[in-house]
């Protein structure tokens, strides 16, 4: 199972040799638990770490294997961040696509090497999401062939962007490029932010961290201000665009091509999510299958709270999510590499394609994760809500997905956009012109779902059913669309007056997305016992998924009050033949109790004894008596006692 979870046996393999040489370096581990530490201490520590993996990393992982760097990222520096996640994520992609071939000589070696530690700074105080709204300007001055960079106004300062507060001394900046007075728009600069041997701001840069966040705290979110900071033209990212000494514009060929780095984190973060996901129900089910309260026959001993049923679907789904998010998260990172590689050789016509399922993907995948790490944390009762359960920390962080790389619903809009495009083609007669992801919008579906009726049909009749509600949402929410601006709205009034409908088609087109991609990745496994466990996961997956958008296909009738009674028998039907499998289900995703980072989650099941050290551990146990109590309690009770 581990295999089909990780992509293939070597990759399995190597992650638990990695684990395993981990578990033998303590120089690596937590000095202490997290949860015990200041933000500044965390901050430290994962500095040390940082510093020691760069030393080490050779011995540990082939660094050139993001899927290897990944793994030794998550077990060593762990997911609350690190001084240089944006390096990583952002600024060695951002130049990887961004940057011509004699800039990325220039630079890559040096960001690779860690001897610069670079981010991705676009966001600023005043905007995120509309990016043709962004106030730095980057100003072309001919004399002296140089960008001038300058932040007009307060909402023009950079704020958010990770790394960029303490650690980085060099980002790739987003920023209008003027040239004789014309805005060009948002374009990529390479910019030295602060002085290589002192690390202090260079003079022109305001800089620092914009203070503590929800989650994700070891990252050093910044905010950066330029007062008219020069930097050669040639910092300006080149492989897609170009700017000629004499100011002349040579633009790119697709309007878009500078946001790959965005797509390219929209891309990797379906599988990290799918990790926080199953880290959480790992913990969460594991927990489950220790904890004993209450009796289900009174005449029986207490039983495990996995038993109870609610438990079982408050968790199962989840766990059926979290396989389905690793799968379609693989089968679209193959998909983005591939874009890539024809980005860069000059064929951009898969851009709109990619765009739009990732746009989608991102949105859908990221919610419900949250979704399912919430209800993983509620499913452990109190000790859920204790930072030794650690799933509050794994929420924060995962539920920033919802907004980085995307405001949700905004990414949902891209995608309608490609949707309503599509359902235009279906509505001329254009279907042959339909994409292979959006292919079914153009296929007339029967009058009603057989999902009953055809007694090993596999998973076809659901498919049909996900594509009957995705293609009918769709059609219902562009023609209500079409239909505004044939009575005299304008465009964007009436996008805005069907967005709700318009995010609804899109999330149904996603869910699709995911089902077909569960359905391909069971339909390839050869062994026979990986596939029985993972086709009832499938089965459950399918008939859960479909409960939660039933009323799309009630309004049609396309599914009947009957069928309804039989997808929700199948729901209850595979929670029952899963429960003996709950746990292996997720320890198959092999997280290290080094990994996991939870006391309540540990391989060992022994809870109650590792809760008791772990309190015993606390800072505030160091003394019986605080000072708190002796300065201000104590006095305050001795006065009410006079
Ligand atoms: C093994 C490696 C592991 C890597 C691991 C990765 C992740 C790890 C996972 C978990 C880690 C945990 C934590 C990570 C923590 C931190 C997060 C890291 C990074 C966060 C960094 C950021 O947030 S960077 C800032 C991101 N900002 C945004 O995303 C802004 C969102 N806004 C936009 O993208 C755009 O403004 C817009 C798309 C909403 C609109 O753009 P605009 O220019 O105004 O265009 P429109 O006029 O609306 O549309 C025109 C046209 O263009 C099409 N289009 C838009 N974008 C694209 C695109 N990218 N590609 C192709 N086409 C595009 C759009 O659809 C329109 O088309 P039509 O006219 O044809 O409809
Ligand atoms: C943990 C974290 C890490 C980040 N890292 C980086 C980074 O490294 N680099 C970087 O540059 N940025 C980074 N960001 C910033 C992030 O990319 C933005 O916050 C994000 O793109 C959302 O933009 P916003 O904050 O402007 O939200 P807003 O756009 O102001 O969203 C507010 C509300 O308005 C709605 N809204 C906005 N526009 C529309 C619209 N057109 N139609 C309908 N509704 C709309 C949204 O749906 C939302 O409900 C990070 C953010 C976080 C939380």
């Amino acid at each position: 199972m581990a295999a089909q979870i990780w992509g293939s046996e070597k990759r399995a393999r190597r992650r638990r040799e990695i684990s395993a040489k981990i578990a033998q370096m303590p120089e690596l581990h937590d000095s202490k638990p997290l949860p015990f530490m200041t933000r500044e201490e965390k901050i430290m520590e994962s500095a040390r770490k940082l510093t020691i993996l760069t030393e080490k990393m050779g011995q540990i992982i082939d660094p050139t294997d993001p899927a290897e760097l990944y793994h030794l990222n998550n077990e060593v520096l762990g997911l609350e961040g690190n001084p240089m996640a944006l390096h990583g994520v952002m600024f060695i992609p951002a130049l990887s696509a961004q940057a011509s071939d004699e800039q990325q000589a220039k630079w890559l070696p040096r960001a690779l090497r860690r001897e610069i530690i670079g981010t991705y700074a676009q966001t600023e105080l005043g905007h995120g999401t509309n990016l043709q709204n962004l106030e730095t300007t980057a100003t072309y001055d001919l004399a002296t062939q140089e960008f001038v960079l300058h932040t007009p106004q307060i909402t023009a300062l950079k704020w958010w962007p990770g790394n960029l507060g303490k650690s980085s001394n060099y980002a790739v900046v987003v920023a209008h490029m003027i040239i004789k007075a014309k805005n060009y728009g948002p374009h990529p600069f390479m910019v030295q932010l602060r002085d290589e041997k002192t690390h202090e701001p260079l003079p022109g840069i305001t800089i620092g961290d914009i203070g503590p966040k929800m989650a994700y705290n070891i990252v050093d979110n910044g905010f950066l201000g330029f007062n008219k900071y020069r930097i050669p033209r040639t910092n300006l990212l080149m492989r897609h665009t170009k700017v000629e000494a004499d100011g002349t514009y040579i633009k790119p060929p697709h309007a878009k091509i500078n946001y790959s780095a965005m797509v390219h984190v929209r891309a990797y973060m379906l599988t990290g999510q799918a990790i926080m996901l199953a880290s959480a129900l790992n913990i969460a089910t594991r927990y489950s299958s220790v904890r004993r309260q209450g009796q289900i026959d009174k005449s029986q001993p207490e039983v495990k709270v996995l038993e109870y049923q609610t438990q079982q679907h408050r968790l199962f789904p989840s766990i059926a999510r979290a396989y389905a998010f690793q799968f379609a998260g693989a089968e679209t990172v193959k998909l983005y590499e591939h874009v890539l590689k024809e980005m860069k050789s000059g064929n951009v016509s898969l851009m709109a394609d990619l765009h739009a399922l990732t746009s989608g993907l991102k949105s859908v995948v990221t919610y419900q994760t949250g979704e399912g790490i919430e209800q993983a944390r509620m499913a452990c009762g109190g000790h859920g809500y204790s930072m030794a359960s650690y799933i509050s920390e794994i929420y924060g962080v995962a539920i920033g997905g919802c907004t980085y790389e995307g405001e949700n619903m905004v990414m949902l809009l891209q995608l309608a956009r490609y949707l309503v495009k599509s359902a235009a083609l279906v509505k001329s007669g254009q279907s042959s012109k339909l994409g292979p992801l959006v292919a079914y919008l153009g296929v007339k579906s029967e009058p009603t779902s057989l999902i009953d009726r055809i007694p090993n049909s596999g998973f076809t009749e659901y498919v049909k059913t996900f594509q009957h509600v995705s293609k009918r949402q769709t059609l219902k929410a562009a023609d209500m669309f079409f239909g505004l601006m044939e009575k005299g709205e304008k465009r964007e009034i009436a996008w805005n007056k069907c967005s709700v409908e318009l995010n609804r088609a899109s999330r149904l087109h996603t869910r699709l997305f995911i089902v077909e991609a569960f359905v391909r990745r069971v339909n390839e496994i050869a062994d026979i016992r990986i596939k029985e466990a993972l086709t009832d996961l499938l089965h459950l997956h399918v008939n859960y998924e479909l409960l939660d958008i039933a009323s799309y296909a009630l309004e049609d009738g396309f599914l009947s009050a009957s069928q309804l009674d039989y997808i929700r028998d199948q729901v209850y039907l595979y929670l029952g033949k899963i429960r003996p499998n709950a746990v292996s289900l997720l320890d198959s995703w092999e997280f290290s109790d080094i990994e996991l980072r939870s006391v309540l989650g540990r391989r060992d099941g022994n809870v109650y004894e590792n809760l008791f050290k772990w309190a015993k551990s606390s800072p505030l146990n160091k003394t019986d008596v605080l000072s708190s109590v002796t300065q201000y309690l104590k006095p305050m009770m001795e006065k009410a006692r006079l």
